[in-house]
């Protein structure tokens, strides 16, 4: 069963297309990973799900219910972190938590809640002289009361240090453990690749690619990313390492020197061969398994070749 069924949604802002015919589906339980870069379209389809926007044409369920006509009741059973951090400088993390728990009709113990995000020690400090991380931290808490089914966290890792990212994913893993499904936006790839079970990556307001971390690193070429430094490189070389057989996707990373970043499964030895035949010299490569950043960069920049068409 869906927790999330988005159908041929778009959204228009005037003349800007922010979402094209975009149709994914996120089954219940499962946390999924909503990538893209700056201006894909995140924001606004979170913004749909949860009715603060109203699309252009298309149809959105949330938790089986039609996201326009039942979003009071959605919100009910979602625990949103919202882009952007929206704490009231003159209320305690207590105050805002109880708060939440009111709106919310729910029984949670705050200092609970507050321990779980690490802001236990400023329990009754006001958020107005709360850092960025903190304040992010307070959303997150005020995100799970209730024990909600659904959770969306819009970039829930801003402004945390690597301690307070790798909680956030704790704190994903054990709310996905309890049951709750959880949509997650972000361009940060490490955190989605750690706790999500598939990935979407949203490009000028269309999925261009949905699946497991491992299916996409595989969509790419079988996953190993080559990186070649040249004295120089031109298209015709590029063109000609693209089109070999085995290369998912070629990009040029830097100029001095030049870098291409290769996307490939099987025969590296072709790629090294293929430039050495357009003269250009290879001074140095190596090799790594593809990371979901390679993916990334691959689906979401126009230098990549045509994995978008498959
Ligand atoms: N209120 C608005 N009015 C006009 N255009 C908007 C509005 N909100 C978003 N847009 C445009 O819609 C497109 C999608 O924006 P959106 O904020 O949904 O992207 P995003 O993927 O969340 O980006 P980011 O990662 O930067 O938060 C962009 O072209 C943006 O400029």
């Amino acid at each position: 069963m869906p927790a999330i069924s988005v159908d041929t949604l778009t959204k228009s802002y005037g003349q800007t297309l922010a979402l094209s015919d975009l149709s994914f589906e996120v089954e219940e339980g499962e946390v999924f990973g909503f990538l893209g870069p700056n201006g894909a379209g995140k924001s606004t389809t979170i913004n749909v799900l949860l009715d603060f926007i109203r699309p252009t044409a298309g149809h959105v369920d949330v938790l089986e219910l039609d996201a326009q006509t039942h979003s009071r009741e959605i919100r009910s059973r979602t625990g949103v972190l919202p882009e952007g951090v929206e704490t009231y400088d003159r209320l305690t993390a207590r105050q805002h938590l109880e708060f939440a728990i009111d709106s919310k009709g729910a029984d949670d113990d705050p200092e609970k809640l507050l321990e779980r995000v690490g802001l236990h020690d400023a329990i009754d400090k006001k958020a107005g002289g709360y850092s960025k991380g903190m304040s992010q931290r307070l959303m997150l808490a005020m995100a799970l009361v209730g024990e909600p089914e659904l959770l969306i966290l819009d970039e829930p890792s801003t402004g945390l240090d690597p301690n307070g990212a790798r909680e956030m994913r704790e704190i994903v893993r054990e709310e996905s453990a309890r049951g709750a499904t959880v949509f997650f936006s972000s361009h940060i790839m490490e955190q989605v690749e750690a706790v999500c079970d598939r990935v979407g990556i949203l490009r000028d307001g269309e999925m261009v690619a949905i699946d497991t971390v491992a299916g996409l690193r595989d969509s790419v070429g079988g996953g190993t990313s080559l990186r070649v430094t040249v004295d120089r490189i031109d298209d015709d070389a590029l063109q000609a390492v693209r089109s070999l057989p085995d290369v998912g996707s070629a990009t040029v990373e830097g100029q001095t020197p030049p870098t291409l970043i290769v996307q490939v499964d099987g025969s590296k030895t072709a790629v090294l061969s293929t430039l050495e035949d357009h003269g250009i010299e290879v001074q140095d490569f190596a090799t790594r398994e593809a990371s979901l950043e390679d993916v990334f960069q691959s689906y979401t920049t126009d230098t990549g070749t045509g994995v978008e068409a498959r």
